[in-house]
């Protein structure tokens, strides 16, 4: 296990606290490489009925770390196998989200059950301030979930939806006041784990939809995301963030 990743075990429950607060629990390829495991893991053991995600220290995940996109050869292919892992992963997942959600911090989302969010939560997927595209079949799933037009100020314009507006779209389960949010997600995970599993784990599928079609579009993002991230626009947008100056993209002139 590696420090910025805490797996434990309590009731049935497995639980992966990203735990990197000093970048806001920014995801590097080792943090991928030992969630895919954890959830590798889970998905055989039987004594395993759910999972639960939270974030330490006050945010969620601020995504992928940039510095591993630039320093690559890695960039990104680790983030691609957890994505696959957590859309294919068969038992149920809650979320507990406090603070900002960014880029696969919110697209992961999108692969779990039950997500409660705290009153500061944030959700943001700046693929295309990046100069990127979406990942995790969010192209697919932000509309379906949210409806187009929310769906196209956050994925088109980069806007941020915070507690309140993710409620009302329906990207949230439900707002709960911060102090006592990690309590009551886990108690939504062990409820879930006390339920007949066959009968849940078969409406999860049922509800889940079309297994092929959600593949296949990770694979369609992730073949644009790649040549994406080798483009100018993507390189001028790594640089300014560490440049901590805003982007300057091609005219249209
Ligand atoms: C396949 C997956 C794709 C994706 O996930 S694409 C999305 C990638 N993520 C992002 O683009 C988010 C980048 N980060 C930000 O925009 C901002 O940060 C935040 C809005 C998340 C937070 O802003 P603020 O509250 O002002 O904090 P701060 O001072 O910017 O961040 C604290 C420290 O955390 C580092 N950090 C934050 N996010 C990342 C990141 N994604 N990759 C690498 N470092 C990150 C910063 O640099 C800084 O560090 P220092 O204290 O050393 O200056």
């Amino acid at each position: 296990m590696i420090e910025s990743i805490r797996i434990t075990e309590d009731n049935h429950v497995l639980e992966i606290e990203i735990a990197r607060p000093e970048k806001k629990n920014a995801l590097t390829g080792e943090m991928y490489r030992s969630m895919t495991n954890a959830l590798g893991d889970a998905s055989q053991r039987r004594e395993i009925g759910a999972v639960l995600v939270h974030g330490a220290g006050g945010a969620f995940c601020a995504g992928n770390d940039l510095a591993d996109f630039i320093s690559g050869p890695d960039g990104g292919i680790a983030a691609f196998e957890f994505i696959r892992a957590i859309a294919a992963f068969p038992k149920p997942i809650v979320a507990a989200v406090q603070g900002l959600a960014v880029g696969v911090g919110t697209t992961l989302l999108f692969h779990c059950d039950l997500i409660y969010a705290a009153p500061d939560a944030q959700f943001i997927m700046p693929f295309v301030n990046l100069g990127i595209v979406p990942e995790a079949a969010s192209s697919l799933l932000a509309p379906a979930t949210i409806g187009y037009a929310k769906a196209a100020a956050m994925l088109l314009l980069g806007e941020a939806l915070d507690a309140h507006g993710a409620d009302q779209a329906g990207l949230i389960t439900g707002i709960v006041a911060k102090d006592g949010l990690l309590d009551h997600a886990r108690s939504k995970a062990r409820a879930l784990t006390a339920k007949p599993p066959e009968a849940l784990l078969a409406t999860r599928r049922l509800m889940k939809g079309d297994p092929t079609a959600i593949a296949a579009r990770i694979e369609e993002e992730a073949a644009l995301f790649r040549d994406a991230m080798q483009s100018p626009e993507a390189q001028e947008a790594f640089a300014a963030f560490f440049e901590k100056r805003p982007p300057v993209f091609a005219a249209r002139d």
